[in-house]
């Protein structure tokens, strides 16, 4: 979905050129007081520069086929005069975004996201800076009201709310609609994709929210979904000519060149209502003495200085923490909501759909992982949980390829470096958008061994097969680096791991008939997310056995 000219863009770049004429004086003037060389790459046309020269799809292809040619991992375009540094290699994400990530973790400015579409609530697409890390410090946004919580304090109080080890948080809430998930997986296994969707909003949407979501027409899916399809198409900060001209905002709606105005308003309606929504059902909630367990909630709870969480004796603590966000803005609590946003569900169900493209174009390792499966679960009489977590490596090795063979997200999010820096004596200009190739590197022969392209879960064991290597890194490469790596990782790779262990389990995967052969069997979609096209799959237990012990959690 995501084209560098996406809409009618082309004709906006005509009526911005006059426009950018200034720009790139600036720009060119800033750059000839530097003396050092810029990161090779393309030398594109005057004034444009590389905007032609990317492709419309699978872009982070000839980022990396460009970073060969030039014989750099950092290569440098300039697209309408906005410097554009992508980072080709492991080495490079390390040493910018981890090490020297107090000047590279911001967001470029994104225009069509923040200001049209409206995702200006998402703190993933902040720039980086106080709001930013108020809002990922979640108990922030409260505790900021509390004055007097010292920093240590609030930091303490999120590694105890959102640490990988207070599973109890989600595991439950994961197990029941992994499980759930199953059961319409025997009663309808055509409609998978769908059933794989379900899946994932419910859980967030349950775990962050208390939300029980029944179908796949639940209104905060449904919303959700729309709103993550506007992310897939706008988050690459380079699909839409108003990320490189934001006085194009202002055009008329109505104007031929004008599409994108007319696309971000219809997702607008969407975007805007996420947070509120689900802030307005806390609310209600909080006023209930039978309010549901979720995340948000026990952050806000937790806050409460006086109140902390033994027992959950709900009510007391509730009107408090009800009167602190009373007496926040509106903003302020809408930022709150969006601690797990729903943006991690549309994330995981890709990995999903990879699972299952994987199993049915690899026969071999389906079987293979279903011997690791019943090794350990055949004699329990029971669907595999997380009481087996850890303890399956075989398992592990098929996730991490699962997410490392087709990243989600093949340029993760764009970063931008907030000051001029250096980097193996080139010149990166502050103000660049920094643009992580996960693709690149999850498929870099020299980190994952052979035929990158090929899935192959063996690639992550050690050389007898019996554990995993643990001197290799993990492919998830997907979840970007640094100060912003996505604080979903942990309950997402939870995620994939209980899917994948308890189809293994229950079911066999194969192609529908003549499936194999149609055209686009295996093929993805292109832009900050990407998913599979659809496929038809033949989804059916593997014994009566199994489709007994899925029914038996009806
Ligand atoms: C396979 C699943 C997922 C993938 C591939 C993924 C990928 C990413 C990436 C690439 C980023 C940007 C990192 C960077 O800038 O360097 C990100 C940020 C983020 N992710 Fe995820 N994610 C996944 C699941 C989740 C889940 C399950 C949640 C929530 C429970 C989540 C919540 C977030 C949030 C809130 C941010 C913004 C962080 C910030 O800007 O500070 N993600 N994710």
């Amino acid at each position: 979905m995501a084209t560098l000219f996406a809409g009618d863009a082309r004709t906006a770049i005509i009526a911005s050129l006059s426009l950018c004429g200034a720009a790139v004086a600036v720009y060119y003037a800033k750059r000839s007081t530097v003396k050092l060389p810029l990161p090779p790459g393309p030398s594109g046309l005057p004034l444009i520069g590389n905007a032609l020269d990317i492709p419309a799809e699978n872009f982070w292809l000839k980022y990396k086929e460009w970073s060969d040619q030039y014989g750099s991992d950092v290569i440098y375009l300039s697209i309408m005069g906005n410097p554009v540094v992508v980072l080709n290699s492991l080495a490079a994400c390390k040493e910018l975004l981890e090490t020297r990530s107090s000047i590279y973790s911001s967001r470029p400015n994104m225009p069509m996201m923040n200001e049209l579409i409206g995702f200006d609530w998402h703190f993933g697409f902040m720039p980086y800076g106080d709001e930013w890390k108020g809002t990922r410090f979640n108990f922030l946004i409260v505790a900021k009201f509390v004055t007097h919580f010292s920093v240590e304090e609030r930091r303490k109080m999120f590694q105890q709310v959102f640490h990988p080890t207070r599973t109890e948080f989600y595991r439950p809430k994961l197990l029941k609609a992994v499980r759930n998930f199953l059961i319409r997986l025997l009663d309808d296994p055509k409609d998978y994709f769908a059933h794989c969707r379900l899946l994932a909003g419910a859980f967030i949407l349950d775990v962050t929210y208390g939300i029980d979501v029944k179908n796949e027409d639940d209104i905060y899916i449904a919303q959700a979904e729309r709103g993550m399809a506007a992310m897939a198409a706008a988050g690459t900060a380079s699909s839409y000519m108003v990320d490189f001209f934001p006085s194009l905002k202002y055009l008329p709606s109505w104007l031929p060149g004008a599409q994108f105005k007319r696309e971000a308003k219809a997702w607008r309606k969407d975007v805007t209502a996420m947070p509120r929504d689900c802030l307005r059902f806390v609310e209600d909630g909080l006023a209930s003495p039978s309010v549901p367990f979720a995340v948000g909630l026990e952050i806000l709870i937790s806050t409460n200085r006086n109140g902390g969480i033994p027992g959950r004796v709900w009510p007391p603590y509730c009107s408090r923490s009800l009167k602190n966000m009373m007496m926040i803005t509106k903003r302020r609590r809408e930022l709150f909501m969006t601690y797990l946003d729903p943006s991690g569900s549309d994330t995981t169900v890709s990995s999903f759909k990879t699972f299952f493209l994987a199993m049915a174009q690899n026969p071999d390792i389906q079987k293979k992982a279903q011997g690791a499966v019943d090794k350990v679960v055949s004699e329990l009489g029971r669907l595999p949980d997380f009481t087996e977590y850890g303890t399956l490596p075989y398992i592990e090795a098929l996730v991490r390829e699962v997410l490392r063979w087709r990243p989600v997200t093949p340029i993760a999010v764009p970063h931008q470096v907030t000051q001029d820096d250096v980097y193996h004596g080139y010149h990166i200009p502050a103000d660049s958008t920094i643009l992580p190739n996960a693709w690149a590197i999850a498929h870099d022969p020299a980190l994952y061994g052979p035929n990158p392209g090929v899935f192959d879960p063996s690639r992550f064991m050690n050389a007898s097969q019996t554990e995993i290597n643990h001197d290799m890194p993990m492919g998830y490469e997907a979840f970007g680096y640094g100060r912003r790596i996505c604080p979903g990782l942990h309950i997402a790779v939870e995620s994939v791991w209980l899917f994948a262990v308890s189809v293994l389990a229950a079911f066999n995967v194969k192609p529908a008939d003549g499936e194999s052969e149609s055209e686009n069997f295996g093929k993805y979609t292109s832009g900050m997310l990407i998913h599979p096209y659809p496929f038809e799959l033949r989804i059916v237990p593997r014994d009566p056995d199994a489709e007994a012990m899925v029914r038996s959690y009806d």
